[in-house]
């Protein structure tokens, strides 16, 4: 499985020249099975333009990625956009298969008062797993990776893979590399990470996606540029680290 992660530079408040941006750095690849986005790609924090900016349930944006898909028989882990929903906005993430189809939207749970979401956004109310080629695999939105309850239950629920899609700042870049690495080591499963850089408003975001592998091992880091990230990753590695350190098997559910 080739993953291919797109630390794009933010567009602020222009969704079009983000979606020109994305098209172009998908024709660059080749022979990559899932490319990954990174969070609120299509507009990045213009968090007070976001009645003007955003489509009904991000129907403009989701039509492009399946063109992208089908055009270029590649699974999208759609990292996440702005949407318009019931009078309402939403961070939300979609996926969709080679074939164009939706398999799974998620709308960002933990909302981050740090870049002031709650004043703009509402907050979702559920997650699970989903499948592609033939893997279980996750998704949370940056803030959410401070949870640590929510990566565990998508591992329980048997996540060989879970995405971090990011627009992180890179004043607490040192709490993103932390933080990624220990969902990694004590979830054993992969973590693929796609963060931005760039400014929006005042935010420098600040890079260093990078995919963990179910050891801990950091197997590919950008710095702090715009920068495509490449690995193939093993999902068979999750079931040899969780065989030699069985921390599932070890858990007291008992106690907590
Ligand atoms: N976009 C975000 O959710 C940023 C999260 C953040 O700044 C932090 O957790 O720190």
């Amino acid at each position: 499985m080739r993953i291919a992660l797109y630390q794009m530079e933010v567009v602020p408040g222009n969704p079009h020249r983000a979606m020109e941006k994305i098209e172009a750095w998908i024709k660059t690849l080749s022979q990559i099975d899932i490319v990954v986005l990174p969070e609120m790609w299509n507009t990045s924090y213009t968090l007070t333009r976001l009645h003007e900016l955003t489509d009904d349930e991000g129907e403009r944006e989701i039509r492009f990625l399946q063109k992208m898909a089908k055009q270029h028989a590649l699974h999208i882990v759609g990292g996440s956009i702005a949407v318009k929903s019931n009078g309402q906005h939403y961070n939300r993430s979609i996926i969709i298969d080679q074939q164009g189809e939706i398999i799974y939207q998620y709308d960002k749970i933990h909302l981050v008062p740090m870049l002031n979401e709650p004043d703009y956004l509402a907050a979702g109310h559920q997650f699970s797993t989903f499948e592609l080629m033939n893997e279980k695999m996750g998704i949370i939105i940056c803030y959410d990776l401070r949870f640590p309850e929510l990566s565990r239950h998508l591992a329980l629920d048997g996540a060989e893979i879970i995405y971090v899609v990011a627009e992180w700042p890179m004043e607490r870049m040192a709490h993103f590399m932390a933080l990624l690495k220990a969902r990694a080591v004590e979830n054993q499963c992969y973590i693929v990470a796609c963060n931005t850089v760039g400014e929006c408003e005042g935010t420098q975001f600040g890079g260093g996606s990078m995919i963990i592998d179910p050891g801990g091992e950091v197997l590919a880091q950008a710095d702090a540029h715009e920068e495509t990230v490449i690995v193939q990753v093993d999902i068979k590695q999750s079931e040899a680290i969780r065989q030699a350190i069985p921390v599932f098997k070890s858990r007291r559910t008992d106690l907590y």
